[in-house]
């Protein structure tokens, strides 16, 4: 265990790298997907069920826990790592993204977002100041910037706007975040789909400093061919020696192609969120379990698959659970398709390390191309 965070890659692939993130509550295997755990828990998962998936860290949410059950009420009872008993790394946003997207009666201005809760309409009050120190608060590990991810469609100049405003927060950020030793604040890019744009922001947040670097403004629908394009170029603007994390990302072949460009770190509620709804992710891409076909089917969903819903389960048997509305039903699709995602995330390791990125690529595509059987 380190008393220090600390980054360190091991092996290059072309622009793929694979390493090691050292912080005081554990190690975090890059490239790293961490699961969603919005409202202090990873729904319909046990933490150390989250665990067995093969996660190292996950994320936090600042805006949900701010609003219930509170941050204050987090720090009395000992920080989010007890309250939720998770005592590996926890990264937590900056309530910036979330409070844009859920609440009601926002007003922006350049010292922060006042807002009224989706919960009970309470005012509250976001900005670098305020969203720092709820997630000192939280205790998380790894704290996002306070920036604004600028909703689409957007001009030019609005991006341009927007990007120099967050740059702004980012210095605020990084001057309230103080001296934290063992902790990391992230700051992050933005620019839209503008290569000039993205540039002048990771120039920004070099010249201010950050123990590692988010690439934001991106899984907010502009496609994946858009969003390849950007990380066609942008993680190349960051410094290679520390974690750039791609925010909100997202279904398995946006996850691979991230990790061929060069990206480190990822989040997405994908694969609990539609676990929840019967959608199964295997290596043959995507599975409804609801579908009649599954019925009578005697078969795991994925004969390969080592977790529980696969080697205790027929699809039989989870298509009628999830048909009935039964609990068990989230609990295992989100478990196999956690699991799924981190094997996911261990195969990009080993085959960054071996050399055989491109092999593994052929091979994850030609499998999902055959689709389910
Ligand atoms: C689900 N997509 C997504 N895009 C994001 C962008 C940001 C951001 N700060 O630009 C944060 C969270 C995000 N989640
Ligand atoms: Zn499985």
């Amino acid at each position: 265990m380190s008393d220090r965070f600390q980054f360190s890659v091991s092996a290059t692939d072309g622009r793929a790298r694979t390493g090691v993130i050292q912080t005081p509550r554990g190690e975090i295997r890059t490239p790293a997907f961490m699961p969603v755990g919005t409202a202090a828990t990873v729904k319909a998962m046990m933490p150390e069920s989250v665990r067995a998936t093969g996660a190292d860290i996950l994320l936090g949410n600042t805006y949900h826990l701010m609003l219930r059950p509170g941050a204050e009420r987090v720090a009395r009872l000992g920080g989010l790592h007890k309250f939720m008993n998770w005592e590996r790394p926890i990264l937590t946003d900056s309530g910036g993204f979330q409070v844009m997207s859920l609440s009601s009666l926002r007003k922006l201005t350049e010292d922060g977002v006042t807002f009224a809760s989706h919960i009970d309409g309470s005012k509250h009050f976001l900005s670098p100041e305020t969203s720092m120190e709820i997630q000192r608060q939280l205790g998380s590990d790894i704290v996002m910037a306070f920036d604004e991810c600028p909703a689409l469609p957007a001009t030019d100049a609005e991006v341009a706007k927007s990007m120099r405003m967050s740059m702004r927060w980012a210095q605020r950020s990084r001057d309230a975040f103080g001296d934290r030793p063992g902790h990391a604040l992230f700051g992050i890019m933005q620019g839209g789909v503008t290569p000039e744009l993205r540039e002048e922001s990771a120039e920004a947040l070099k010249s201010i400093g950050f123990e590692g670097y988010a690439i934001g403004g991106l899984a907010v629908g502009e496609g994946q061919e858009a969003m390849f394009g950007v990380l066609d170029y942008a993680p190349g603007f960051l410094p290679e020696n520390k974690p750039r994390y791609l925010m909100g990302v997202g279904k398995p072949d946006d996850i691979v192609g991230a990790v061929v460009r060069g990206v480190d770190m990822m989040d997405c509620v994908l694969p609990s969120r539609s676990g929840r709804t019967g959608q199964a992710w295997t290596r043959r891409g995507q599975v409804n379990i609801k579908n009649a076909r599954h019925a009578d089917d005697p078969r795991p969903l994925d004969e390969h698959c080592t977790c529980p819903a696969c080697t205790g389960y027929s699809r039989a048997y989870l298509h009628h659970v999830m048909r009935a509305g039964e609990m068990i039903s989230g609990m295992l699709l989100t478990w196999h398709n956690l699991h799924y995602f981190q094997e996911l995330m261990a195969g990009l390791r080993a085959a960054i390390a071996a050399g055989t990125l491109s092999d593994f690529v052929a091979q994850f595509e030609a499998q999902r191309a055959q689709g389910d059987i």
